[in-house]
């Protein structure tokens, strides 16, 4: 099948990180490795929940340490999604993930926006940074990178709330969302993944998000889905992810038609793709072959990424017409 032309919008660029690129990297850093080899790596892709996987996504990063190895991993992302249809891609990044273990806020920023300033030039893709904060580290900490970035003046999308949610509500960012929105930047945050709806409530409510990561678990909350349909707020939903992080059971459960007939504003995106089975493609196609999806949903999910993207109006009436043009071919 030809891919629909679609946007990126919940990839975490540190989930790109392919387990042969992971020991390349190793290699070139002289870090070794827990694991001598990548099957032994890729038997460890087998996670209980959402923390299981964060603890070797964050110890693979280990690896990642100068800004030509962030650029190369940007551009490595770039390279496979044209391949899967992206137009546009709107990504995310864990700067106090790289702080953490000594690296510079500079020398992640340069490395992955150099490779995204030439993503028109090099693979006809716009694209744009979303600066993502670890919700279970403190708030101070994530006031530190918003400041960092802005003295730096970095240009950003937007900010954006990830890592192990329960536990973390969103209400303990809403100095970190106020200043940000301050500065007009772009809101979204991860809720409903494996959290309760109440953190969806909290996301739109106190830290006035535009979009949800994830948002799955609204399904269990009547009142919030009514609310979600009528705002038309963006749910950025990764398929495989949840299968992989046992959110869900099965593909076939997967709430993502449930949602499609509720009328909600659902599009679908890969999350960390290495780690999880596949790139944006592969999830189009699992859930398709899953799910009793037919071509017109199809075209929905790829038109409802676009108008939830943070591009600007120009961008996006050009690339529904691509959609439009891809789908009477379909
Ligand atoms: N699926 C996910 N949920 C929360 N934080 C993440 N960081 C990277 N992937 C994530
Ligand atoms: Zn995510």
């Amino acid at each position: 099948m030809t891919h629909l032309p679609v946007a990126e919008l919940h990839l975490h660029l540190e989930g790109t990180l392919e387990p042969e690129t992971i020991f390349e990297l190793a290699e070139r850093n002289k870090i070794t490795l827990p694991y001598s080899d990548v099957d032994e790596l890729k038997a460890l892709f087998e996670f209980a929940d959402l923390q299981a996987f964060l603890d070797l996504y964050y110890a693979n990063m280990s690896t990642l340490r100068t800004a030509a190895d962030f650029a190369e991993m940007t551009d490595a992302y770039l390279t496979r999604a044209a391949i899967a249809g992206v137009r546009h891609a709107e990504v995310f990044i864990d700067p106090q993930a790289h702080l953490l273990r000594g690296i510079a806020l500079e020398e992640v920023l340069e490395g992955v926006t150099s490779a995204l300033d030439a993503s028109v030039a090099n693979h006809g893709m716009s694209s744009g940074l979303i600066v993502s904060m670890l919700r279970d580290q403190s708030a101070e900490s994530a006031m530190n990178v918003l400041d960092g970035v802005i003295a730096l003046g970095t240009p950003i999308l937007g900010i954006g709330l990830d890592s192990a949610e329960v536990g973390h509500p969103p209400s303990k960012f809403v100095e970190v969302y106020a200043k940000a929105r301050a500065e007009g930047l772009h809101l979204v945050a991860h809720a409903g993944e494996e959290g309760p709806p109440e953190y969806i409530w909290e996301a739109l409510d106190l830290l006035g998000v535009e979009r949800i990561d994830h948002g799955i678990r609204c399904m269990e909350d009547e009142r919030l889905v009514e609310r979600l349909t009528a705002e038309r707020v963006p749910l950025t939903v990764c398929p495989l992810s949840n299968v992989s992080l046992k959110a869900i059971g099965r593909l076939s459960d997967h709430p993502l038609e449930s949602m499609l007939r509720r009328g909600l504003n659902v599009s679908v995106h890969s999350d960390d793709p290495s780690y999880f089975g596949g790139y944006i493609d592969d999830n189009f196609r699992e859930v398709s072959d899953a799910l009793d999806l037919d071509v017109d949903d199809l075209v929905t999910l790829a038109r409802n990424s676009v108008t939830s993207s943070f591009a600007d109006d120009v961008r996006k009436a050009e690339l529904l017409a691509e959609i439009a043009g891809a789908a009477e071919s379909l």
